[in-house]
C-alpha cells in the first residue's frame, strides 16, 4: 500500500479500524487505513495489508505489532551417523531477538551454521535434528504453524519448468491460503503479487528447467519464490542467501524490497554472502555466527566498533561485510589460531553489553510467555486449511498438466507405441493361422505384445519420483500436502496415459497380426495389456520409491526382470520350475497375462491342421493341446485378472510405504 493511497485518522473512529487491533492502542495515536474506494478489497484473512498481531506486555513496556522471534540457549545437533548415532552439535548456545520491521542479516563464514540456524527457528530443520532451548514468536513457542504464518525462501529455487508463472502461483495460492478465500480474492492476491515482485509481464512465461530451456532468468526465478512465499501475507521471511547467483543490479533491488516489507512491519532474517557495503547497508540487524556460536549481534556499526574495541579495525574503502566474515574465518594453514581467535570474541561478545540488552528482551519475551495469553494464538488458530480432496485436485492437476507438456514423457512415448503396433503387426501378418506354425506365432506375438508393454513402461518411471523428490520434500514438509497425496495424485495422473497407449496399440497390433476374430478373445486380450502395462508401471513406481537413484533401482528389478520373463509360462512351464523359483509364478504378471490372453485365444479351437505328423513332432489338433502343453487352464482367466489387479494395487501400496518412509527419514 503506498502513502498516496491510505490516509491518517484518528483512533477515536473506531468503525474504520478493526476491533482487535483498536484495543492495544493508546488513545491518541493514529494509524493508517487503506483509503475507502469502491475498488474491490481483500477480506481481513487474505488482505496484503495484514492484521497484524497486536499485543502489549504491560504498561511498562512497550505495545508491538508483527512477530517478535526470540531464542535462548539454543543448540542444534544433527545425527552424523556412524556406529551408535552420533551427534554433532552445529548449534551452540545460541540466543538471539528479531522485532518486527527488522531486516536482519545472519552472516558467518561457510559451515558457521548459517543455513541450520535460520531452518531452526523457522521449524524447518530437517529429520533427525535434534533441538535444545527455547524458540518463542510471540510469546507461543514454535510449532507445526510455522509454516502458515512464515515464508521461507530456500536458496535453491524448485519449480516444475513446464508451468507458467501464473499456473505456479495458482497452485500454490489454492494450497496455501485459506479455504475461506473466494476465488476473485485470489486473483487480486495474485495480481497484486506479480505487479510487486515485477513478474507480470511474465505471467504466461514458462518458469522452465535445466539449462536448455530454461525460460526465466536467474532473478525472476527468484522473484517468483519470493511472490509464493508473500502468498499468505506472512509475519516473518526468513530467506537463505536471496542473492546468490544474481548479477548486483537485481541483488540490490532485491534485498531493497525486503527493506520495505520490513518497513512495513514484517520480520525479516536473511543469510547472505558476502553483500557489498551498498547492500549492506539495507540491513538495520546483523548477526555474527562462528562455528555455531554468535559472535556479534546488534547494529552494523555496533558490529564494527565492538570488532575495532577488541583489535580488529575495518580498514577505509574496505567492504565492512567482508570484513566482519573474514574476521571470523578460518585461515587455511592458520585453522588452531583463526578459530581461537574468532572463539575468543564470541567469548567477549557474550559478556558484552549489547548482549546484555539482547538477554533482557529475550528474558522478557520468555517471561511474558509464561503468563501471557496473546490474540496471536487465536490468530493462528483461526487459519482453516483447503480440504483434503481439494488439495490432492490441485497436487493431481499439477501433476497432470506436467505430463501432458513434457514431451518425453508422454508424447514420444505414444508416437513409438503407435509405430511398434505397426512394426508388431506387420511382421506377424498372415502367421497367426490355425495351423502348427500359426501356434508358435500366436504365441510369439502375444508375448511380444505382454513384454512391449512391460520394460519399456516399467523402466520409463523409475525416474518419476526420484526426480520430483526434492520439490515433494519441501512442500510436503511444508504441510501443503501429505506423502498419500502426492503419491496417489501422481499415479491418478499417468493412468489415462496407461489406460489409453496399450489400448490403442493392441486395436493396432491385434488386427494387423490378425489374432482371434471374436469380440471375447479382443476383449480378453486388451483387457490383459491394459493391466500388464499398469502393474509392470506400479512395479516401476515401487522400485523408484524404494532406491535413492535410477542406476541402484535397475541393478535390483533388472535380475527381477529376466526371473518374471522366463516364468512367463513360454519358456519353460512353470511346474517344471526348480523349487527355489516357485514363488516367482505368484508374482509374474507375465505368466498371469500369458495364460489368460493363450486361453482366450485357443480355448474351443477344433480345427487346428497338421500336414504331417511323427512320434518325434506330434501335431496339436485342438486348442486344448495348445493349452495342455503350456500347463495353462482356460478356467484360470478370471483369477489371473484379477491377480494382476491385486499385483497393481499391491505395488502401489509398497511404492507408497517407500516414499512415506523416505519422507520421514530426512
Ligand atoms: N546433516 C548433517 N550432517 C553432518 N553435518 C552437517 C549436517 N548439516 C550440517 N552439517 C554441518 O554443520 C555445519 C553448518 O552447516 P550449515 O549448512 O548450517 O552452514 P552454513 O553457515 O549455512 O554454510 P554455507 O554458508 O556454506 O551454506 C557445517 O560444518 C556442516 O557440514
Amino acid at each position: 500500500m503506498s502513502d498516496s493511497d491510505s490516509k491518517r485518522i484518528d483512533v477515536e473512529a473506531p468503525e474504520r479500524v478493526e476491533q482487535h487491533e483498536l484495543q492495544m492502542m493508546p488513545v491518541g495515536s493514529t494509524i493508517e487505513v487503506p483509503s475507502l474506494d469502491s475498488t474491490p478489497k481483500l477480506s481481513k484473512r487474505n488482505s496484503s495489508e495484514r492484521s497484524l498481531p497486536l499485543r502489549s506486555y504491560s504498561k511498562w513496556s512497550p505495545t508491538e505489532q508483527g512477530a517478535t522471534l526470540v531464542w535462548r540457549d539454543l543448540c542444534v545437533y544433527t545425527n552424523v551417523g556412524g556406529s551408535g548415532q552420533r551427534m554433532k552439535r552445529i548449534i551452540n548456545n545460541s540466543t538471539g531477538a528479531i522485532q518486527p520491521g527488522t531486516l536482519m542479516a545472519l552472516m558467518g563464514s561457510s559451515g558457521s551454521g548459517k543455513t541450520t540456524l535460520m531452518s531452526t527457528l523457522a521449524f524447518r530443520q530437517p529429520a533427525g535434528t535434534v533441538v535444545q532451548g527455547d524458540i518463542l514468536i510471540n510469546g507461543r513457542r514454535i510449532g507445526p504453524f510455522m509454516h502458515r504464518i512464515s515464508g521461507y525462501v530456500y536458496q535453491d529455487d524448485l519449480f516444475l519448468g513446464s508451468l507458467t508463472v501464473l499456473e505456479h502461483l495458482n497452485f500454490m495460492a489454492h494450497l496455501r491460503l485459506d479455504r475461506r478465500v473466494s476465488k476473485e480474492e485470489r486473483r487480486l492476491i495474485i495480481n497484486e503479487l506479480l505487479e510487486r515482485t515485477g513478474l507480470l509481464s511474465a505471467a504466461q512465461t514458462r518458469i522452465g528447467s535445466g539449462d536448455d530451456k530454461k525460460v526465466l532468468s536467474g532473478g525472476e526465478r527468484k522473484r517468483l519464490a519470493f511472490a509464493v512465499e508473500l502468498l499468505n501475507n506472512p509475519v516473518i521471511l526468513f530467506c537463505d542467501e536471496p542473492t546468490t547467483g544474481l548479477d548486483s543490479y537485481s541483488a540490490q533491488q532485491l534485498v531493497a524490497t525486503l527493506y520495505e516489507l520490513a518497513q512495513k512491519g514484517t520480520t525479516i532474517l536473511c543469510t547472505i554472502h558476502q553483500p557489498s557495503s551498498q547492500l549492506f547497508d539495507n540491513f538495520n540487524n546483523v548477526m555474527l555466527l562462528a562455528d555455531g556460536r554468535v559472535a556479534f549481534t546488534g547494529s552494523p556499526q555496533h558490529a564494527l566498533s565492538f570488532f575495532a574495541n577488541h583489535g580488529y579495525y575495518c580498514p577505509e574503502a574496505y567492504n565492512p561485510a567482508d570484513f566482519l566474515i573474514g574476521v571470523l574465518a578460518t585461515d587455511p594453514g592458520y585453522e588452531q589460531a583463526s578459530q581461537r581467535s574468532a572463539q575468543h570474541l564470541c567469548d567477549q561478545f557474550a559478556v558484552s553489553s549489547a548482549a546484555k540488552q539482547r538477554d533482557m528482551l529475550v528474558n522478557l519475551e520468555i517471561h511474558m510467555a509464561q503468563s501471557g495469553n496473546f490474540p496471536f494464538d487465536t490468530e493462528v488458530e483461526s487459519f482453516r486449511g483447503v480440504a483434503w480432496y481439494k488439495r490432492f485436485h490441485v497436487v493431481w492437476l499439477r501433476a497432470s498438466l506436467t505430463l501432458l507438456r513434457d514431451p518425453t514423457i508422454q508424447w514420444l512415448r505414444f508416437i513409438q507405441k503407435i509405430a511398434m503396433a505397426f512394426i508388431i503387426g506387420a511382421c506377424f501378418a498372415g502367421t497367426t493361422e490355425p495351423s502348427q506354425l500359426g501356434v508358435q506365432a500366436v504365441q510369439g506375438a502375444l508375448f511380444i505384445m505382454i513384454s512391449e508393454n512391460t520394460y519399456h513402461p516399467m523402466y520409463s518411471v523409475l525416474n518419476l519420483f526420484p526426480q520430483g523428490f526434492p520439490l515433494f520434500m519441501r512442500e510436503t514438509r511444508s504441510g501443503l500436502y501429505s506423502t498419500g497425496q502426492y503419491y496417489a495424485a501422481n499415479i491418478m495422473a499417468l493412468l489415462p496415459g496407461m489406460i489409453i497407449e496399450p489400448l490403442i496399440f493392441v486395436i493396432i497390433c491385434y488386427w494387423l497380426t490378425g489374432l482371434r476374430s471374436t469380440f471375447y478373445a479382443f476383449g480378453v486380450t486388451a483387457m490383459c495389456v491394459v493391466l500388464v502395462m499398469n502393474v509392470a508401471t506400479a512395479c516401476g513406481c515401487f522400485f523408484s520409491t524404494a532406491f535413492n537413484s535410477v542406476p541402484l533401482a535397475m541393478a535390483y528389478l533388472v535380475p527381477l526382470d529376466y526371473i518374471f520373463m522366463i516364468t512367463s509360462g513360454i519358456f519353460i512351464q512353470v511346474n517344471s520350475l526348480p523349487v527355489a523359483f516357485w514363488w516367482t509364478q505368484f508374482l509374474s504378471w507375465m505368466l498371469y497375462a500369458n495364460e489368460a490372453m493363450t486361453a482366450a485365444q485357443w480355448s474351443g479351437v477344433q480345427n487346428i491342421t497338421c500336414f504331417q505328423e511323427s512320434a518325434d513332432l506330434p501335431c496339436f489338433h485342438t486348442g486344448q493341446d495348445v493349452l495342455d502343453k503350456y500347463s495353462f487352464n482356460e478356467s484360470n482367466i478370471y483369477r489371473n485378472l484379477l491377480a494382476m489387479v491385486g499385483l497393481y494395487f499391491g505395488f502401489h501400496l509398497l511404492g507408497y510405504y517407500c516414499l512415506w518412509r523416505r519422507a520421514r527419514k530426512l
